[in-house]
């Protein structure tokens, strides 16, 4: 398979803090993440607060290094690259575009320098195809040319967020990753960036990796979903699946809470909190709130399965049955160890 970015057994740890202070314990970010990207696809990322996706999506784009398994980029190992090499591969091939807008941009660069910067920094072009560039990446995201001047604080969120997209078009990366890109706008204008979202990626071929909670947005977004619980990929499932047809107990809950839904699917409740990332259950991390767990689950990691439709793989010793539109909540889980 032609891929753009590939993790092979990735794990992230960091150091785990209480009451601000460092302590010896680690937090496990990604346990044993393996996930390819190929050019023009969208891999959607979905789970809980906590689950590690925007780790994910930072290991994807070379800003946070694994502390075990590997990056391929274009099949060669990210982290085996010289620093230079390394920004340089990775910023030219991939942008990224994060939850608030405010935040991501420097408050005193109008928009025409936040666009010209990552030109200017990877000498891309004359200074007039720079300029050109500019122009043409404002139309790109339906910001008119009269804001070129403008600051970031005399824009709504909706054209700041279009500025953030622009620039992480820039370099004509192969791969977007956009981490929770509407969760910081109003209502209002949401679907507006999601469909810019949608219609550059079709315009320009690009892959994009989407990262939210919002299981719904996401199947609306991708063809491909990746469900993420406490560090670790449990179901993937091409995005016309993510529905009552889902094999890990996880996805059903997630998709049975989403709005809208109530009157055609049975309401799964995830029982208590996360738990806690710095000491994950024994095997199957979701265990301690499933209504299937068994003994088994607390004994062993789950390996990862075939569902029957090609591309649908989960990690469950219980799957739900991929026919069954009602999960059978009666078969409730004795307490796992
Ligand atoms: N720099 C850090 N230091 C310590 N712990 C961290 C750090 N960054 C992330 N974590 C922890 O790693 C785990 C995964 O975090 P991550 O931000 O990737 O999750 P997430 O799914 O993106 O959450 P959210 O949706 O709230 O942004 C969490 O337990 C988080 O508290």
């Amino acid at each position: 398979m032609n891929t753009i970015v590939e993790l092979c057994d990735t794990h992230v740890t960091h150091k785990a803090r209480t009451g601000g202070l460092l302590t010896r314990d680690r937090v496990h970010a990604l346990t044993g993440v393996d996930l390819r990207v190929a050019p023009g696809e969208t891999v959607g990322v979905v789970g809980e607060s906590g689950c590690g996706k925007s780790t994910l999506a930072k290991v994807l784009v070379g800003v946070e290094r694994p502390a075990s398994g590997t990056v391929l980029f274009r099949g060669r190992d990210l982290w085996s690259m010289t620093p230079g090499e390394r920004r340089t591969t990775v910023g030219r091939s991939t942008g990224m575009i994060f939850q608030d807008p405010s935040t991501a941009l420097n408050r005193r660069l109008s928009v025409r320098r936040v666009l010209r910067d990552p030109l200017d920094v990877h000498e891309h072009g004359t200074a007039r195809e720079r300029e050109d560039r500019v122009r043409e990446l404002m139309g790109l995201v339906g910001l008119p040319p009269a804001l070129a001047d403008a600051l970031p604080g005399q824009l709504s969120g909706g054209q700041r967020q279009r500025v953030a997209i622009a620039r992480a078009l820039a370099l004509e990366p192969a791969l977007v990753v956009a981490d929770e890109p509407t969760s910081a706008l109003d209502v209002s204008v949401r679907a507006q960036i999601l469909n810019l979202l949608l219609d550059l990626k079709e315009r320009l071929g690009l892959a994009l990796v989407f990262v939210s909670h919002d299981i719904q947005t996401v199947r609306r977004m991708s063809d491909r979903v990746i469900t993420m619980y406490l560090g670790r990929i449990v179901e993937e499932t091409p995005a016309d699946r993510v529905t009552d047809r889902s094999c890990h107990p996880y996805t059903r809950a997630l998709f049975s809470a989403a709005p809208g839904l109530s009157r055609t699917v049975e309401p799964i409740p995830l029982v208590g909190p996360v738990p806690s990332a710095t000491r994950p259950p024994s095997g199957c991390p979701f265990r301690t709130r499933c209504w299937k767990a068994t003994e088994l689950c607390a004994r062993q990691v789950p390996e990862l399965a075939d569902a029957s439709t090609p591309g649908h793989r989960y990690r469950c010793h219980h799957p739900v049955d991929e026919d069954r539109s009602t999960p059978d909540l009666a078969q409730s889980a004795r307490e796992p160890s």
